[in-house]
């Protein structure tokens, strides 16, 4: 899990922002953030409720319209992708898996529909039997057991089973970068280390990159090679994970250290 691989950027930020509102209203939810992420490399992105996390993965994501700034993915500027063919590419190489799995998914439709309709729309050029294929690899990955579960319908699936549905999701495009934002929020403490462990298989397994987004800073640095720190939209501290934690920087981390005096027992994820 060790960053390696030095060539160049996987992922490139620069400067981005996003406001919301105008005038005395305005609200910097991303504000002048800048960050590199290199293949290989878990990254987490901690702060309080607020501070920007989920605006900062949509952006990446572009699920949402940067106010200013650069995304580089592979040397691409992604911000010049405009029309829906050039996005279903990026995708294939982005992916994402959210906090809430229940709302993410049709309940109208079986997990099998889901899975292949996600896929076919993201891929058009495979074959039925690859998009099986695909689908029952990445819900192996998982750790779910395909007969079992591509019969069925989001209701009949625990939090834990559709939390590992929407990653398998992410994973039947197999994208380069990952970004799971709050992927263990709703689910219980033994269910959170089975995902956190999932996330650091897959990362071993593929050499995936993750963006890991948490308020909880044990997770982070469970998971994590390198902590970026966000207080109010920006970006206000990051570096490797325990160098960050050892000897934090900026006021806001430390406070947020404050908080969770058992971080200091090595490699256990506070708070799962
Ligand atoms: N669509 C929107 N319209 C207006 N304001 C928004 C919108 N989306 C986010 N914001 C504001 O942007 C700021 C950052 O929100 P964001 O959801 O990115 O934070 P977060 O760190 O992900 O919080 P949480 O951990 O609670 O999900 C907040 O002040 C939020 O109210």
């Amino acid at each position: 899990m060790t960053t390696q691989n030095r060539q160049s950027p996987l992922l490139e930020v620069r400067n981005l922002s996003r406001t919301f509102g105008a005038g005395d209203h305005i609200v910097r939810a991303v504000d002048n953030v800048s960050f590199d992420l290199y293949k290989g490399e878990v990254v987490a992105i901690v702060g309080e409720s607020g501070s920007g996390k989920s605006t900062l993965a949509r952006l990446l994501l572009r699920l949402l319209d940067t106010t200013s700034g650069e995304i580089r993915v592979q040397g691409k500027d992604v911000l010049s992708y405009h029309n829906h063919g050039d996005l279903k590419k990026y995708w294939q190489v982005v992916q994402g898996a959210f906090q809430d799995s229940f709302a993410a998914f049709n309940q109208f439709y079986s997990i099998r529909r889901t899975l292949a309709k996600s896929l076919n729309v993201l891929d058009r050029t495979l074959t039925n039997k690859e998009v099986q294929e695909r689908i029952e690899n990445s819900l192996l990955e998982v750790g779910l057991e395909p007969s079992d579960i591509l019969k069925k319908w989001p209701h009949q699936l625990s939090g834990g089973q559709l939390q590992r549905v929407m990653i398998a999701r992410a994973l039947t495009v197999e994208p380069e970068l990952l970004i799971a934002d709050e992927p263990t929020s709703m689910l219980d403490a033994s269910l959170r280390v089975t995902v956190l462990n999932l996330l650091l298989a897959l990362q071993k397994r593929h050499n995936m990159s993750i963006i890991f987004i948490t308020h909880d800073l044990g997770q982070a640095n469970y998971v994590s090679d390198r902590l970026l720190v966000m207080y109010k939209g920006e970006l206000v501290e990051q570096g490797p994970t325990a160098e960050v934690l050892n000897n934090p920087q900026h006021e806001y981390t430390r406070r947020l250290l404050a908080d969770v005096p058992r971080l200091h027992r090595a490699h256990e994820p506070v708070g799962v």
